[in-house]
């Protein structure tokens, strides 16, 4: 059994005439945070493609210790939970309704659907991300930032042990950026996730434990989270040298 969740050997992935992703070496262990920053346009949320099973690449990539060319449909299959940049619903929902199908998984099969105890786990996670109020809204109607809260309760009900998060925070207020981020931390310590998660928020990161991967960097690697190197991330990402035009072409 692997103790990493992650682990990527000489990842390579792009688009056509465009290599964003070259020869990556990750070894990410279970029950880690790693904040994932860049530029616009440095490859982050095609790291997550990749991880999704939804683009081609070369190299190696192991979930768990499994070979990802051997899992057809990672998160269908568990191997993890992914949260999408913009996730939209075009039909009426109830809130709690969503939050419940976090459980599918475990149910697919059941005949009798959702029992009583997914509900009271669905109150719990709405209650822990602080949005109980909003448990019987329309959720198409709610705010973006209600709304992607109400995708982070509902991730909690998955049994996935890897998250891939794309901009958790991006359209929430400073109140609960700063209690996403704090979540986030909880449930690497007390339910032992892996999360990678995508941000261009870096005011929050450095008194966080774990990792920083700065994909714009010339050699992106794991670095721990502290302030010094959130600072050099920082610098590094304000200087126009540094911009993907300037050296990610092919
Ligand atoms: N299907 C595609 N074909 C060609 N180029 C693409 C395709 N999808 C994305 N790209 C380009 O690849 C680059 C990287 O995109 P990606 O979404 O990985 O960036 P990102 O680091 O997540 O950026 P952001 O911070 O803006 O979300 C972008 O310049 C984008 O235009």
């Amino acid at each position: 059994m692997s103790h990493y969740s992650l682990l990527t050997q000489n990842l390579v992935a792009g688009y056509e005439r465009r290599v964003l992703l070259r020869n990556l070496f990750l070894s990410v262990p279970e029950g880690a945070f790693v904040a994932v920053v860049g530029h616009n346009g440095a490859g982050k949320t095609t790291l997550f493609r990749v991880l999704t099973g939804q683009m081609a690449y070369t190299g190696q990539v192991q979930l768990h210790g499994r070979d990802l060319r051997h899992i057809r449909r990672p998160a269908a299959e568990g191997a993890l939970a992914h949260l999408p940049q913009r996730n939209a619903i075009s039909f009426p929902i109830e809130v709690r309704e969503l939050v419940v199908m976090g459980r599918f998984r475990q149910r697919r099969g059941m005949l009798a659907g959702y029992t009583t105890q997914d509900y009271a786990l669905a109150d719990e996670a709405l209650e822990q991300v602080g949005a109980t109020h909003l448990a019987h809204q329309n959720f198409t109607l709610l705010s973006g930032g209600e709304q992607q809260l109400v995708w982070l309760a509902q991730l909690l009900l998955q049994d996935a042990r890897l998250w891939l998060l794309d901009e958790p925070t991006q359209q929430l207020d400073v109140y609960y950026r700063r209690r996403v981020f704090s979540l986030l931390q909880q449930w690497v310590q007390e339910r032992h996730k892996t999360i990678l998660c995508i941000t261009h928020d870096l005011d929050q990161l450095p008194n966080l434990p774990g990792y920083l991967l700065n994909l714009s960097a010339p050699e992106p690697q794991l670095e721990p989270l502290n302030e010094a190197t959130v600072a050099a991330a920082r610098a590094w990402l304000e200087n126009e040298a540094s911009l993907p035009t300037a050296h990610s072409r092919t």
